[in-house]
């Protein structure tokens, strides 16, 4: 892990090397002062030499001075290494989020994949730029001044050095709970955030069910648990600073004793002493930072673990390494027995054979959770086909780049999603780049002119989030006025006229029809009436394709889509007495 996490450091070698120089020439000249307070008091205070004496303050400051620049350097250089290394790590966090397909968001909750970006990279920073720096510095304060006390009375040094095996004893017991610890808090943070984002998103079902006693309950019950990880961290710290704390003091008071006894005995000179506790002070320094050892370390490597986890999870679905770009495609599709499952276990299509050709429009029906969504959704392979294969204009959709696919095939979902911002944007999102009059076009096509026209704001109104401040219909609209502009040779339509009014829905299906000319066309229809003249309707069925033909040849024929019909045109009965 360690191996990895230095890798992060290559690009910013010089950035390390400046904050790392500095921090060791701070930490010698840190080392130097007790040394200089020793000269002081033995050579320069017993003589009264004032201009020697002066001379020596003015070095000093000279000195401080130095190392007051040294440690600026080291803060501001020192995390800028750190947030540098954190910024690419959350970058590469969110490219690979990017990356990764519907099977792995489908097994996710949205606010534990949050917390990966944000709160478990927040320590890292940190960590990369104290981590290396401290260790290496806290070894050369530790040797130096052990060294230097040693130099000053030798006794007095291996008494100090009693504090070492306590310190060691410390992290190696505090220091692994410490990590198991932050791991568990950023998956609680992860649960809770899990749930503010389906509480916040699903407000509105929350209130109409009257159910925010229930939802205060769960999100308790979260934050509770939160708050026992914690204060479990906080019992792990104050147990370990009381017993650090503690031992300090202990071999602090023991060479207290010890000093004044061998300087009443004569073995150590008073400016020894004096240097000789400064010392103490510098070789307790590293000793102080095991505060930090034990809190914001196993924070980072904690934090760092999670983030790795979410890098080592592959793409299931990527560029085979011989991808090519998909030419201008026509938008002939095969089905070639296709089987496909969530579950490998359970398929949900199999044995689908289907020839499409370019131009055509085919209208998919079958009974609810036959697998209508699922098979449209193998086309731009949001999903991998189990078994078989599907070609586009007889090329293997795993030979094309998976971009240069998608850029050609458009996809209206029945649940439409929008982004929180202005109408132009929404529209844009078809075709990033496009001009004014393409936008404005789009619009047009997809009816919306009239509404953007009524609006102060126009093409500038922003819809709130998921477009919450448009009806349904208007959603519909512009996402369909993004495929306008998208202009693929290839059309998902799955279910893409619901949300209409009866009025609107004619106007929109007037404009589908002028977007499927020249286009392969693939509706999903749950309303027959909306599908009758498609060129051909294929009935799924849970046990694979029932059958397939023009509106009239079904209905002649008697079988599954003449009993679906029936039923429908029932229901339609029905609902017309009812209204009524
Ligand atoms: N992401 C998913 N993960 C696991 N199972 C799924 C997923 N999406 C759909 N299913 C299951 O696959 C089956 C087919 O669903 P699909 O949405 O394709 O049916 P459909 O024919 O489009 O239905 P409807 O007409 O109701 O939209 C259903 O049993 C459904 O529960």
């Amino acid at each position: 892990m360690l191996r990895e996490f230095f890798a992060y450091y290559r690009p910013h070698r010089t950035l390390f090397l400046v904050d790392f120089g500095c921090a060791v020439l701070s930490g010698l000249l840190e080392l130097g002062f007790p040394m200089a307070m020793k000269a002081f008091v033995d050579l320069l205070l017993p003589r009264g030499d004032w201009p020697l004496i002066l001379l020596a303050g003015v070095l000093l400051l000279a000195i401080y001075g130095l190392n007051t620049g040294l440690m600026a350097i080291v803060t501001y250089w020192g995390h800028r290494l750190g947030i540098n290394i954190e910024t690419e790590m959350r970058r590469r966090a969110f490219d690979h989020l990017q990356k990764l397909s519907f099977r792995f968001y489908d097994d996710q909750k949205t606010g534990h994949l949050v917390a990966r970006v944000t709160k478990d990279l927040e320590e890292i920073g940190e960590v990369a730029h104290h981590g290396p720096e401290d260790l290496f510095i806290a070894v050369m304060t530790f040797v130096g001044a052990f060294l230097l006390m040693l130099s000053v009375h030798v006794h007095l040094a291996l008494i100090t050095a009693l504090i070492v095996p306590l310190a060691g004893f410390i992290v190696a017991r505090y220091g692994g709970r410490m990590t198991t610890n932050w791991q568990a808090q950023y998956g609680r943070v992860g649960a809770f955030n899990a749930r503010l984002e389906e509480n916040i998103g699903g407000m509105r079902v929350v209130q109409a069910f009257a159910n925010e006693a229930h939802e205060r309950a769960l999100f308790a019950g979260d934050n509770q648990r939160y708050r026992s990880t914690k204060l479990e961290a906080y019992r792990i710290m104050a147990a370990s600073q009381a017993l650090n704390y503690f031992g300090m003091r202990l071999v602090q008071l023991a060479v207290m004793l010890a000093g004044t006894w061998y300087v009443v005995q004569g073995s150590l000179s008073i400016g020894g002493f004096v240097g000789f506790l400064l010392l103490v002070g510098v070789f307790y320094r590293p000793l102080d930072k095991i505060a930090a050892v034990i809190e914001t370390y196993p924070k980072g490597i904690a934090g760092f673990r999670r983030y790795q986890e979410l890098l080592a999870t592959e793409p299931d679905i990527a560029d085979a390494p011989d991808a090519v770009e998909a030419p201008p495609l026509k938008g002939e599709i095969r089905f070639e027995g296709v089987r496909f499952g969530y579950a490998k276990d359970r398929p949900i299509l199999s044995h689908i054979d289907l020839a499409i050709r370019a131009g055509e429009t085919v209208a998919f029906v079958g009974p609810s959770g036959a697998g209508k969504t699922t098979l449209l959704s193998l086309l731009p392979r949001f999903y991998e086909v189990d078994a078989g294969r599907i070609t586009v204009d007889g090329i293997d959709l795993r030979e094309l780049t998976l971009a240069s696919l998608r850029r050609q095939i458009g996809i209206v979902q029945q649940d439409v999603f929008l982004f929180a911002g202005t109408i132009r944007e929404n529209i844009a999102y078809g075709r990033l780049g496009a001009s004014e009059a393409e936008i404005v076009e789009a619009a047009r096509r997809a009816r919306l002119d009239r509404m953007i026209a009524d609006l102060p704001a126009g093409l500038d109104t922003v819809i709130g989030e998921r477009g919450v401040k448009l009806s349904g219909g208007q959603k519909q609209r512009l996402a369909i006025a993004r495929i306008f502009l998208k202009n693929p040779p290839i059309l998902i339509l799955d279910e893409a006229t619901s949300a209409l009014d009866t009025e609107t829905e004619k106007a929109i299906q007037q404009s589908l029809t002028e977007l499927a000319q020249g286009r392969t066309t693939l509706v999903i229809a749950h309303r027959l009436a909306t599908i009758r003249h498609a060129d051909r309707i294929v009935v799924v069925t849970p046990a694979g394709i029932a059958e397939q033909g023009r509106h009239e040849d079904l209905i002649r024929a008697g079988g599954p889509y003449q009993a679906l019909h029936e039923a429908q045109t029932l229901t339609w009965q029905a609902a017309g007495t009812a209204a009524e």
